[in-house]
């Protein structure tokens, strides 16, 4: 696999897990030129709301808005509804959710493309099982039996079942997601360390080289870039070790 510095950086989604705008805008701004996805999760969000994913939106940034909903179908539909009049890229449901409310977001996008043509359709993916959970947890904790691989499988079938256009699992399932559910399917992995960087509360990981040659087709990577002394240089460490 051989990719320029653009289709690299256009690979990664840049988790801005920060407590208000200021300090994602500073983060944002130190990383300007670079072509990467920009991922808002719950933290910015719940703090800095739909201005801060316009804000984005006008600079020309592709944006992950990853509210991980998981309730009834009527609610997801409606929320599905919002997030697509925000002309977000990419947006996510908890693939346990079940199918009925994995289809109920997409009649959501569907009803807000129907009102307003000029909004973009989002990619909808289903989160399998978090990349913080191990087998340990998966067995003992939460009570699903089986390897954590079989579980993603089966809710990599059900998002795909639904219509969804793929899902956030660690890139240690991409190449099983893939045989299961086709090449066009889209896996989004989170749980990337670079070699000899923090594992933090990830379980389980891989490095940015391993996971692209597994086949991943977006990384999400949040605090090896965040937490760095100098993101920039660790952004662009990561783009090199994947050219
Ligand atoms: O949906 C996600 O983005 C997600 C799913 C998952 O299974 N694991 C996971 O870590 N994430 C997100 O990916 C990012 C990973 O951040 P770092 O662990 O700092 O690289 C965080 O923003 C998480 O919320």
């Amino acid at each position: 696999m051989s990719l320029t510095r653009e289709q690299a950086a256009g690979r990664i989604m840049v988790a801005l897990d920060y407590p208000d705008a200021a300090s994602a805008e500073a983060l944002v701004s130190s990383l300007e030129g670079i072509p990467c996805y920009m991922k808002v999760g719950m933290q910015l969000y719940y703090a800095a709301g739909p201005g801060f994913v316009k804000s984005l939106k006008e600079r020309g940034y592709k944006v992950f808005l990853d509210l991980k909903m998981h309730d009834i179908p009527n609610t997801v539909k409606g929320g599905a509804n919002s997030i697509t009049k925000l002309g977000v890229d990419v947006f996510n449901v908890h693939a346990a959710g079940g199918v009925d409310m994995m289809k109920a977001a997409m009649e959501g996008v569907d009803a807000a493309l129907a009102a307003d043509s000029s909004l973009q359709r989002p990619l909808v993916i289903a989160v399998t099982q978090l990349t913080s959970t191990s087998m340990k947890v998966l067995n003992e904790e939460i009570g699903i039996s089986g390897s954590v691989q079989d579980a993603v499988v089966r809710y990599a079938q059900l998002t795909k079942q639904a219509g969804l256009g793929g899902v956030v699992a660690s890139p240690q399932e991409v190449e099983l997601i893939k045989a299961a559910c086709g090449d066009d399917f889209q896996t989004i992995t989170p749980g990337i360390r670079p070699a000899g960087a923090d594992v933090n509360d990830q379980t389980r990981i891989m490095t940015p080289r391993q996971a692209i040659e597994a086949g991943t087709d977006y990384m999400v990577i949040g605090r090896p870039i965040t937490a760095a002394a100098d993101p920039r240089a660790a952004l662009q460490s990561i783009i090199e070790e994947l050219i």
